[in-house]
């Protein structure tokens, strides 16, 4: 029987778990806050914001939604992120990507005070992640090393195929992967659009995570029996609905579940998880910043 991986699940036991530290920073004085700036009329970056407000509230941090015209000057939104930065009551800070065109998104990053950088995403961040002395772990990534714990995957000895080098999943995802810590060493294959035979790859590995925003990329075709099959896309894909569209993954569902031991939905597999680690990293942030020790999930 093929493991169907409940993101959902998951999640809620991750928002549990924070609500002990979320107490012991409340005796201690302090209610942690969260802004997310957003600068774009996308409606799913709209939704993911409105998602993450919901999740804040549910586990008692406050959540500041700052919107900025998609048409506004660059200088408006990197003026946000100086006074967020210099706001003592505020403990993370994220943009939400992408940004318009006439915004440099290396700058807006680097521009995050990186002690207040819950995605993970400053140049200082990265460094540290590479380095092996991971300040916040990127949520999408962090949160599939959870899931793969919670069914039982450990990656150790494991042939991993990360399908994506984006900056957001697939590079940090594969760093994890290989870090010499738990819920690493694997050994690990990134694949890209350059890549040659990709499928030949796949089938090779134990477990095969897809972060590449091609609906249905992998399928059954391209998986050997047993592997564990994590998938990150989210992407809309328009439909006769009265929404008007449908979530559909980077992984062909049904030809996938045949071969996999485990494999994530999408909804409800990877994106619920990466709002779960986004709390995490809320909550981290604002104990480092007030030295408090608190125990985390
Ligand atoms: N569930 C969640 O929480 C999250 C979901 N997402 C979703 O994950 C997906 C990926 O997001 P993101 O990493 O930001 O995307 P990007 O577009 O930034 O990166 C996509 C990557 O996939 C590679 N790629 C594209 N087409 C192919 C192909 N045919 N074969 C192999 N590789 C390919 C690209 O290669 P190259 O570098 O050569 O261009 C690139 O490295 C999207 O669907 C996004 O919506 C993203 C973040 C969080
Ligand atoms: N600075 C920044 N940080 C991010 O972490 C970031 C970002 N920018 N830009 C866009 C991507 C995408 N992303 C998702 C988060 C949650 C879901 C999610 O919760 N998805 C639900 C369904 C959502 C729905 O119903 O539309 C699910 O898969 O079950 C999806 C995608 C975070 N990203």
């Amino acid at each position: 029987m093929t493991e169907i991986i409940d993101g959902n699940e998951v999640a809620q036991e991750i928002r549990d778990g924070l609500g002990d530290a979320i107490a012991t920073l409340e005796d201690a004085g302090v209610t942690p806050a969260l802004a997310t700036v957003l600068m774009s009329d996308d409606p799913a970056s709209e939704t993911y914001v409105s998602m993450k407000q919901d999740d804040c509230e549910e586990v008692g941090i406050e959540a500041l939604d700052i919107e900025i015209s998609p048409d506004a000057d660059a200088q408006e939104l990197y003026d946000t992120i100086d006074e967020l930065n210099g706001d003592e009551a505020v403990n993370g800070v994220l943009v939400q990507m992408p940004v318009p065109d006439h915004v440099d998104d290396r700058a807006v990053l680097r521009n995050i005070d990186p002690a207040k950088d819950v995605d993970g995403f400053h140049p200082e961040n990265v460094g540290r992640l590479v380095a092996g002395n991971a300040r916040f772990k990127p949520c999408t990534p962090h949160g599939i090393q959870k899931l793969l714990d919670a069914a039982g995957v450990d990656p150790e000895g494991k042939d991993a195929v990360v399908v994506g080098r984006s900056e957001i999943v697939g590079k940090p995802m594969a760093n994890l992967l290989l870090q010499k810590d738990e819920g690493g060493n694997a050994t690990v294959t990134v694949c890209h659009s350059r890549t040659d035979d990709m499928a030949a790859k796949t089938r090779d590995a134990d477990i095969v995570i897809a972060a590449a925003g091609v609906p249905e990329l992998i399928d059954g075709e391209m998986l050997t029996e047993g592997t564990t099959v994590i998938d990150v896309g989210v992407n809309r894909v328009e439909t006769d609905t009265e929404k008007g569209y449908e979530l559909v993954g980077d992984v062909d569902f049904e030809s996938a579940k045949a071969k996999a031991s485990a494999i994530t939905p999408v909804p409800g597999g990877v994106g619920p998880m990466t709002r779960a680690m986004l709390l995490y990293n809320t909550v981290k942030a604002t104990a480092q910043q007030h030295g408090v020790d608190v125990d985390l999930p």
